[in-house]
């Protein structure tokens, strides 16, 4: 095969593994099937190899589109659901516009992926609002209390497990419906142990947080451009597919015209030959030979004239050819940089701006694996704002996510530029010490600490102290992560049990 084709052949080769790359945990059956290709690819460079790989390639990406149609029924289903389960509650006044129009969107867009982000996201914070309206509702008047409009239950604890119990299992229903990469398997499976386990309506909130930074991964436009793309993908390979075979047939009848020559000329050698032999006089040959050299010059000229019209030919579709493969080059390019800034996206905190648990998970993993390698000490902080329930209750929602930013702002003014601060979730924040003693980790806690409760917060016009309480331990280089987290979560409960804006570290 000539150099031109060896090197379409290679782009084509790094634009599948490209794809192989994106598609990696999406639909397992299409890896597969992309590997193959890959493999037959290397093995033969041959067009008819190729177009039997691609043939497979098809019912994948149909397959792949009606899961995509599956899911997305079950989708509008929990959404509406969830909005019924909600407004269902005795103790609960979902307002009625907004629920309606909400249901239009659902009714409207539940077949576009790329709207499902924003529809959950609506939807949960609808449900939201209306659970954090009923608990406020405890505090309300006593004017505002006679006029529930379901005033035949109060709430109550039970009814607040109640709702939790309702809620958070068609949550876990709609959690099971989605499909993450690996790295968040772990994450998915704490979410839904946290939303079938808790009865503790408080917890709501901050797992409804967890529960969207999670589908806007899963759910997330990617998924549609995923599909979109490797639909544009199957055409493109497919047209090259076709370039490829010209390609082929057209080298085939290069060799059989260049044959034919060499017999034309063959036979005209041998007749003049025999002529020769049989001339009797010099201008009867001369007038022959002049014959033979007029046949073979229109001869040549003719199979010139089709070669320049071949390599015309042949350049014309090598030049399409890398066209194209430099165009799918350019889209997996786009793509992939589309994806990782939504995944950026899906891993910060939208309230503080803070990389969020997600981030901590992709973070620390890879650093405990290298400090348990090159024999570094590592400390972990786990940092939690004291009373915050109280603030949320005595100034309200509001201003509690205002002492949220606040409270992470503080504790930056203590760290230094390699430790890594995070939004653990709720009121709780992570700090990472990398190449950290406890001792030195310990006094880094203490500043932070301190910057924190040293910090009068304005809470509509009066300053109030906020303090925070930590847990701190050391990475013995052997554990898991899960045993230091645990290790760090419990001096927290001990920070906390000794009268909060403490830290404990490890004995
Ligand atoms: N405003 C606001 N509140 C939140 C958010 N996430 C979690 N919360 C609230 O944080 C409060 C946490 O309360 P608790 O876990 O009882 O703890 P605490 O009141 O801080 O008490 P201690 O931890 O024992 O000092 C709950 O009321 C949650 O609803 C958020 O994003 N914004």
């Amino acid at each position: 095969m000539d150099p031109v084709q060896d090197k379409t052949i290679e782009s084509l080769l790094k634009t599948i593994s490209r794809i192989s790359m994106l598609a990696e945990g999406n639909d397992p059956e299409l890896d597969t099937t992309l590997q193959s290709i890959r493999g037959n690819l290397g093995r033969s460079q041959n067009a008819e190899v190729v177009q039997a790989s691609l043939k497979t390639l098809e019912p994948l990406v149909l397959k792949y589109d009606e899961d995509r149609l599956s899911r997305a029924q079950t989708f509008r289903a929990k959404l509406l659901e969830l909005l019924d389960v909600v407004d269902d509650l005795p103790t609960t006044q979902m307002p009625t516009k907004a629920k309606k129009s909400l249901e239009a969107d659902i009714r409207k867009h539940w077949q576009t992926s790329s709207k499902w982000p924003e529809l959950l996201s609506k939807t949960i914070q609808l449900v939201s609002e209306t659970l954090k309206q009923q608990s406020s509702e405890k505090n309300s008047s006593l004017l505002g209390r006679l006029f529930r409009r379901k005033t035949d239950r109060m709430p109550t604890p039970e009814n607040n497990s109640e709702i939790m119990t309702h809620v958070s299992h068609t949550l876990a229903a709609l959690l099971t419906n989605i499909t993450l990469p690996d790295i968040y398997r772990d994450q998915l499976m704490d979410i839904k142990h946290a939303l079938t386990g808790s009865s503790d309506i408080n917890h709501l909130p901050a797992l409804l947080d967890e529960v969207i930074t999670l589908i806007m991964i899963a759910v997330g436009k990617t998924q549609e451009d995923l599909t979109l793309y490797l639909n544009q993908l199957n055409q493109q390979l497919a047209s090259i597919n076709d370039s490829l075979l010209a390609n082929y047939k057209a080298q085939k009848s290069i060799s059989s015209h260049r044959k034919q020559l060499g017999e034309t000329f063959q036979d005209h050698v041998n007749n003049t030959k025999s002529d020769v032999h049989n001339a009797t006089d010099l201008n009867s040959l001369k007038q022959l030979i002049n014959d033979r050299m007029h046949t073979i010059n229109e001869a040549m000229t003719l199979f010139q004239n089709s070669m320049q019209e071949q390599e015309k030919q042949a350049a014309k579709s090598i030049t399409q050819l890398k066209n194209k493969v430099s165009r799918m080059e350019q889209d997996a390019t786009q793509l992939r940089s589309s994806m990782q800034e939504k995944i950026a996206q899906a891993l910060s905190d939208s309230l503080t701006g803070l990389p969020n648990r997600a981030a901590y998970q992709d973070t620390i993993f890879p650093l405990l694996t290298s400090a348990a390698q090159n024999k570094q000490q590592l400390c972990i902080a786990v940092c939690d704002v004291d009373h915050f329930k109280v603030i949320n209750d005595t100034w309200g929602h509001l201003t509690g996510d205002k002492v949220l930013r606040l409270v992470p702002r503080q504790m930056q003014t203590a760290l230094k530029k390699d430790h890594l601060l995070f939004r653990y979730g709720g009121e709780e924040f992570v700090v990472i010490f990398p190449m950290t003693s406890l001792d030195q980790a310990f006094e880094h806690c203490q500043n932070i600490r301190n910057a924190v409760a040293s910090t009068p917060f304005n809470m509509n016009g009066e300053p109030i102290s906020v303090t925070i309480s930590i847990g701190l331990s050391l990475f013995d280089g052997k554990e898991s992560h899960d045993e230091l987290f645990n290790r760090a979560d419990k001096n927290l409960y001990q920070a906390k049990q000794q009268g909060r804006n403490k830290v404990i570290r490890d004995n």
